[in-house]
């Protein structure tokens, strides 16, 4: 699994004082990343041990690891409501998460805003006085040119995400493209997330404001936790 930022200790910190909360009769939504694969792990742990769980899996990354680590998965549309989501953040400020650095942002948007808490874990690295990530935009691949117009009509600058490993660009696990997007500073998250959300052709971004319950940011040493109003 790629990681970015902070130590894997501090991830690790973070995702299982996450999975700590999980109890048994619970459906929970597993995030993807590298800080929430750890929560997955502690997780799949928890279930060897007797915890009667289901997991709702945001990406197919993370429906490989939860089948790896042992936990019971279903669809979305197969559960009655999600008790509590755990997923990690490309970027925190005041509450808000620009996420999707590894293009799962539309599913994990679904699952996030749909469980009854959202925990974001995360390392300090993540933390910052004002978003000002380029914001990950899933768009059709049809409307890609008129997307990626809007974006800078709306003072953005758009690169479509290529991959690593193959020629061409990054396909999301729903078939569709991403358009990194470049704002700077971020003042307005509702207003721009607002934007994007009115452009035809966009499938998702990745501006997730007002969404999270909770934050835990694990460090070397520990963990804070950091309950949002
Ligand atoms: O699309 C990917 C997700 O939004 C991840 O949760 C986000 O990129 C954070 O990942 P990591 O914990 O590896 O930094």
């Amino acid at each position: 699994m790629k990681t970015t930022g902070g130590s894997d200790a501090a991830k690790r910190n973070a995702g299982e004082s996450a999975a700590d909360l999980v109890t048994d009769g619970m459906v929970v939504g597993l995030g993807t990343g590298s800080t929430a694969a750890h929560a997955i792990r502690a997780v799949g742990r928890a279930v060897d041990s007797g915890l009667d769980v289901r997991g709702v899996a945001t990406s197919f990354a993370s429906r490989e690891l939860a089948r790896e680590a042992g936990i019971p998965l279903s669809d979305l549309d197969e559960v009655n409501g999600i008790d509590l989501a755990i997923d990690g953040a490309d970027q925190i400020a005041d509450g808000d998460l620009v996420k999707g650095g590894g293009a799962a942002h539309a599913r994990e948007k679904i699952v996030d805003v749909a469980a009854d808490r959202f925990v974001v874990v995360a390392d300090p690295s993540k933390e910052a006085d004002r978003l000002d990530r380029a914001v990950p935009v899933e768009v059709l691949p049809a409307a890609r040119e008129t997307v990626a117009a809007a974006v800078r009509s709306a003072g953005g600058d758009p690169t479509l995400r290529s991959a690593e490993r193959k020629d061409g660009p990054v396909v999301t696990d729903n078939g569709n493209l991403v358009l990194d997007c470049e704002f700077g500073p971020i003042d307005a998250p509702s207003a721009l997330a607002a934007t994007l959300s009115e452009t035809p052709g966009v499938v998702e971004h990745g501006l997730f404001v007002g969404v999270a319950d909770e934050v835990h940011v694990g460090t070397d040493d520990g963990v804070t936790v950091r309950e949002l109003p």
